[in-house]
């Protein structure tokens, strides 16, 4: 959609003035909305915020039943154009180019696509395709806004298992995820091991670091210690943890350049990444491009290389042996928000468990922190913060034993337990396990 706003075409009226687009993202089907581009990317906040109040003042000034007269008179011309043919061609050129502008360089490796009946489905037919992949064994490429098989998301659990099973089924070399717009990946390897979450931005910062020596990273609040210590350590990059959400990332790293610290590459642990290089869009087929780019240069040195060359950028990148992420729901209904909002509510959760852990030896507070309460003890850490739509607390632990995970939610629930507005049982059910 946002490239429409930048290719220049004038056969297929383009570049257009601004773009929408109705998708439930990677949520399920029940909860669609509308996206909004102009040239400038994505609208925020503050833009739609704009629109909806430009366009309710609109409708109280004219009289209800002059509307539809007024529709009739400013009607336009509709046009149909293939701009998905447009775009999906200039990802073909991209690996082309990588492969010093070889017509199939991706001939015989074997990719499967799970596009999870979402938007995706193009990517065999009209990026894998005519780079000379085989694709036999993709999945639900047919968009069906009911998302009948799974949910497409590749921060799901099921969603990465039903790729991963592809793989493997289908011996193929690589899989591949998307979200229903396509704004979020994630990949799988020969072996079935995902290159997803910090992984993937392991392996991005990786590729982006090869290019842009010293670069700075910007990533969402939930990612490793892990992912730190490999950027910075094993690859000389800086990592500049940020809070969750995409637009948040990815207006860091454009701040951040701003202020003279370069940074390319701008990624969440949700699977949405966005590069400098691509007008700062986060879009997942460009994510994959880059990973097809590596695997196709590496091919033009010898045609039995698969998605090894992938999993060899991460080799260093120390994992948790456990990963949790807990949702404490507010009940906005419950006396104890006394009218307020469950916003504050969660503030006050968040500024008492701050004071409980400065009491505590074993744990230590993150020196740098954007977002929540993020912790640091037995050998692992927490991050408690406000979820940036919902009623919610998420809290994510990750510690090398289930015992540690314990210990840590112990910590957790030992002050977030004098709170009644908060539904715990998650947490209490996790730490009695
Ligand atoms: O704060 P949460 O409820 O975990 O949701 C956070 C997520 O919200 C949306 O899905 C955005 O697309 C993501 O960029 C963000 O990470």
């Amino acid at each position: 959609m946002f490239n429409s706003t930048l290719t220049e075409d004038e056969r297929s009226h383009l570049p257009v003035d601004g773009a929408i687009m109705i998708t439930a993202s990677h949520l399920p089907y029940n909860r669609n909305g509308l996206k909004f581009f102009t040239s400038d990317g994505g609208l925020n906040k503050a833009d739609i915020k704009d629109i909806l109040e430009r366009a309710s003042k609109i409708y109280e000034e004219s009289a209800h039943n002059n509307l539809k007269e007024q529709g009739e008179a400013s009607k336009g011309v509709v046009t149909n154009v293939d701009y998905m043919s447009i775009y999906a061609s200039d990802l073909v050129q991209a690996v082309r180019k990588s492969a010093g502008d070889k017509e199939k360089p991706l001939e015989e490796l074997h990719i499967v696509v799970d596009a999870g009946n979402g938007a995706g489905g193009f990517f065999v037919d009209k990026v894998l395709k005519p780079l000379g992949a085989v694709t036999t064994g993709s999945q639900f490429l047919e968009p069906d806004g009911l998302f009948p098989n799974h949910i497409p998301n590749p921060e799901d659990k099921t969603a990465m298992k039903f790729i991963t099973q592809a793989v493997l089924d289908n011996k193929a070399d690589l899989g591949i995820i998307f979200d229903t717009d396509v704004d979020r990946s994630a990949a799988v390897d020969s072996r079935g091991r995902e290159l997803n979450r910090n992984r993937l931005i392991a392996l991005m910062a990786a590729i982006v670091l090869e290019e842009h020596p010293g670069t700075t990273v910007v990533t969402d609040s939930v990612t490793s210690d892990g992912l730190t210590v490999f950027i910075e350590n094993k690859l000389g990059g800086k990592h500049h943890r940020f809070k969750r959400g995409y637009k948040n990332v990815i207006d860091e790293a454009i701040r951040l350049n701003s202020i003279g610290e370069e940074s390319h590459l701008a990624m969440e642990t949700s699977g949405h990444g966005a590069l400098k290089e691509n007008h700062w869009l986060d879009d997942g087929a460009y994510l994959m491009v880059k990973l097809l780019n590596k695997l196709a240069a590496a091919r033009t040195l010898g045609s039995s290389i698969g998605s090894k060359v992938l999993t060899d950028l991460v080799e260093g990148l120390e994992e948790a042996d456990v990963t949790v992420e807990i949702r404490l729901k507010i009940d906005q209904n419950h006396a104890d928000l006394k009218g307020g909002s469950f916003r504050d509510y969660g503030e006050s959760v968040l500024r008492h468990l701050e004071n409980a852990i400065s009491k505590d030896p074993n744990l230590r507070k993150a020196p740098v922190n954007h977002e929540g309460v993020r912790v640091s003890g037995y050998g692992g850490w927490f991050l408690l913060r406000l979820s940036l739509h919902d009623p919610v607390l998420p809290l994510n632990i990750e510690a090398q034993s289930n015992d540690d995970a314990i210990k840590l939610g112990l910590a957790v629930l030992a002050a977030v337990n004098e709170f009644p507005a908060l539904d715990v049982t998650a947490l209490n059910k996790f730490v009695h396990q």
